[in-house]
């Protein structure tokens, strides 16, 4: 038996857009084991939101054709029919995202909320239904579950809010979880409580986890697992052991380097990788990476570079790796 949930290989993303058609996921291959939790990290307009809605083929069809494989329980998402896709949304794999308010439908109770996508998906009688929405309230946290049931989301607090869409997406009982930036807007303190949940749900339930952040430190805090996108690609792959100890991508290196050390230089000014993520109508030739990587040389403008493998879990694509190890295991 496979321990494996989701695994996608060489996945594309093509939209049709006014000015022509652009490849905003490029070739995209990592897995998802059962109850693993898998972050997913890159800076803004790196691919991640388009890769994660791209697995529940969200886009409007006819703007958007995909390529690759998404094999999940041993079908490929990418050739089911409508029907059999809908199953699948809400109901094996659920997603949620950074804003609840775009999520939750106004007009209903938290309450109404979850027990219609219990009825829906668990064909559960309403009676059935009810009980099962205070127990999951219960379940990510929402003290007073019976009164709170009966509110609409914008009397919730931000972060009670993003505790109800979490329960509506778990309404179903998915074995994949897509988390887009669910913490990103909420305060530190909050943020932290939200973590803290998703590790109890990935533990309690066995639950996979997708999850989405430009943020290091909640992939140090959350993640077994981490891809590392940029400008459409996956450039490393690691345990996040491997990643803060050994970042091998110069991208990688970039990113860790970036994060504020409480014990550093407090006067000193903060890293940033110079540059910016080019737009996907100017995607550069060679290394997508290389106008910004120190490391790059006229091989890397040349030709983009195969992937490599360190070890078993830690993938890197870069010309430059070995000297980068190299230097690494001197320093
Ligand atoms: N529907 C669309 N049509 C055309 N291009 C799109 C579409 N959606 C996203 N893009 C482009 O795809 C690229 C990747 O966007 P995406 O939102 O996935 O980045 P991201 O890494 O999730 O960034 P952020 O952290 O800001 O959400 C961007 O250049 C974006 O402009």
């Amino acid at each position: 038996m496979t321990d494996v949930l989701l695994e996608i290989n060489n996945l594309k993303t093509h939209f049709y857009t006014e000015t022509g058609q652009v490849t905003a996921v490029n070739g995209v291959s990592f897995a998802v084991k059962k109850g693993e939790i898998v972050g997913v990290v890159g800076e803004s307009g790196c691919g991640k939101s388009v890769m994660s809605q791209t697995i529940l083929r969200l886009f409007e069809e006819g703007t958007v054709e995909y390529d690759g494989e998404i094999n999940f329980k041993g079908n490929n998402l990418l050739t089911l029919n409508k029907k059999q896709m809908n199953k699948v949304r809400g109901n094996e794999i659920s997603m949620i995202f950074q804003d609840p308010l775009s999520t939750l439908n106004p007009v209903h109770t938290i309450g109404r909320q979850i027990a219609e996508s219990i009825i829906l998906h668990q064909k559960k009688s309403k009676k059935e239904a009810e009980a099962e929405v205070i127990e999951l309230l219960k379940l990510v946290g929402i003290p007073s579950p019976e009164s709170r049931a009966k509110e609409y989301p914008h009397n919730l607090s931000g972060g009670m809010r993003q505790r109800a869409m979490i329960a509506v997406a778990l309404a179903c009982h998915p074995q994949l979880l897509i988390a887009d930036e669910p913490t990103t807007a909420l305060d530190v303190t909050i943020q932290a409580q939200i973590l803290d949940l998703m590790k109890k749900l990935n533990q309690e339930l066995n639950m996979g986890i997708i999850f989405i952040t430009h943020d290091l430190g909640v992939v140090a805090e959350l993640c077994s697992r981490v891809v590392v996108m940029y400008l459409g690609e996956i450039v490393e792959e690691a345990s996040v052991e491997e990643l803060f100890s050994n970042p091998l991508h110069p991208y990688t290196q970039g990113l860790i380097k970036s994060i504020p050390q409480l014990d550093g230089d407090r006067t000193a000014l903060l890293h940033t990788i110079e540059g910016t993520v080019p737009p996907l109508t100017r995607v550069p030739h060679g290394c997508r990476f290389a106008s910004r990587c120190p490391f790059a040389d006229e091989q890397c403008t040349a030709s983009s570079p195969p992937v490599f493998e360190n070890t078993a879990s830690q993938k890197v694509k870069c010309w430059h790796f070995e000297k980068i190890l190299a230097e690494q295991r001197g320093a």
